[in-house]
């Protein structure tokens, strides 16, 4: 594999479901993901777009053909292997996933301490670097309830970059947003893309995105049809 590759999926099948309920849901995927792009998967309701970003997430077991993963196979990885792979990568969810009794700091808390061992301070002050970076400084003591969808989102970004992923991996992360907040998400992802050189899969409806992304592929019937730019 390409060293500037992070993951990479080649031949990639995976079924859902046992006996005549069976059903083959992806077809010989193959993905590169180099290090630093954002690419963009697109396609039609049940084209299979979550179940790409879930096997490359390391949250579900690859049945058949590879994914490597910052130079691990994942074929054949135990659940222990899965674990601390998915401890690098960060997740952003359509809905912002945030625990509404918590303010925004100690929502961003609760991703390092993902990582067994992180002192307290030290996460503390991980947290509040990342809420600054996705421009939260001044809301930080602030429940959920009183932030805005698009600030919501920006935390839910901040709790997925605290450990300074390998990757992020992100679903739907605008569908909820207006434009402009949308915008700020997408703009950071690009930003650290360049900065840091995190690797960003987006999963997305959301037309607005593709022109700020480094490639897009398109599923239909959990095929890759077409790839852009
Ligand atoms: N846990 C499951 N059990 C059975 N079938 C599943 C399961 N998860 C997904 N599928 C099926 O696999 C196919 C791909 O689903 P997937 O959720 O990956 O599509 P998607 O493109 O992400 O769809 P959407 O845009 O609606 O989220 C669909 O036919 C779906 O019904």
């Amino acid at each position: 594999m390409d060293k500037d590759v992070i993951a990479e999926s080649r031949g990639l099948n995976h079924w859902f479901g046992t006996g005549d309920a069976r059903k083959q849901a992806l077809f010989d995927i193959d993905i590169a993901l180099p290090r630093g792009s954002l690419t963009v998967l697109m396609g039609p309701s049940g084209s299979g777009k979550t179940t790409v970003l879930t096997l490359l997430g390391c949250l579900r077991a690859v049945q058949d053909g590879s994914v490597v993963m910052a130079g691990h196979e994942l074929n054949g990885a135990s659940e222990a292997e899965l674990t601390k792979l998915r401890q690098r990568l960060g997740f952003i969810f359509q809905s912002h996933n945030l625990h509404e009794s918590l303010t925004a700091l100690q929502n961003v808390i609760m991703g390092v301490q993902v990582h067994p061992g992180v002192p307290d301070d030290l996460a503390r002050r991980a947290a509040v670097q990342s809420l600054d970076l996705v421009g939260l400084s001044d809301r930080m003591d602030y429940l959920p309830a009183n932030l805005s969808g698009g600030q919501k989102q920006r935390v839910a970004v901040a709790r997925a970059l605290v450990g300074n992923p390998l990757m992020v991996l992100a679903d739907e992360p605008t569908a909820a947003l207006d434009k402009d907040s949308a915008d700020d998400v997408v703009d950071l992802l690009k930003r650290l893309g360049a900065e840091r050189g995190t690797t960003t899969l987006l999963v997305t409806h959301d037309n607005r995105i593709l022109d700020r992304a480094d490639r897009i592929l398109t599923l239909e019937d959990g095929r890759i049809v077409s790839t852009q730019k």
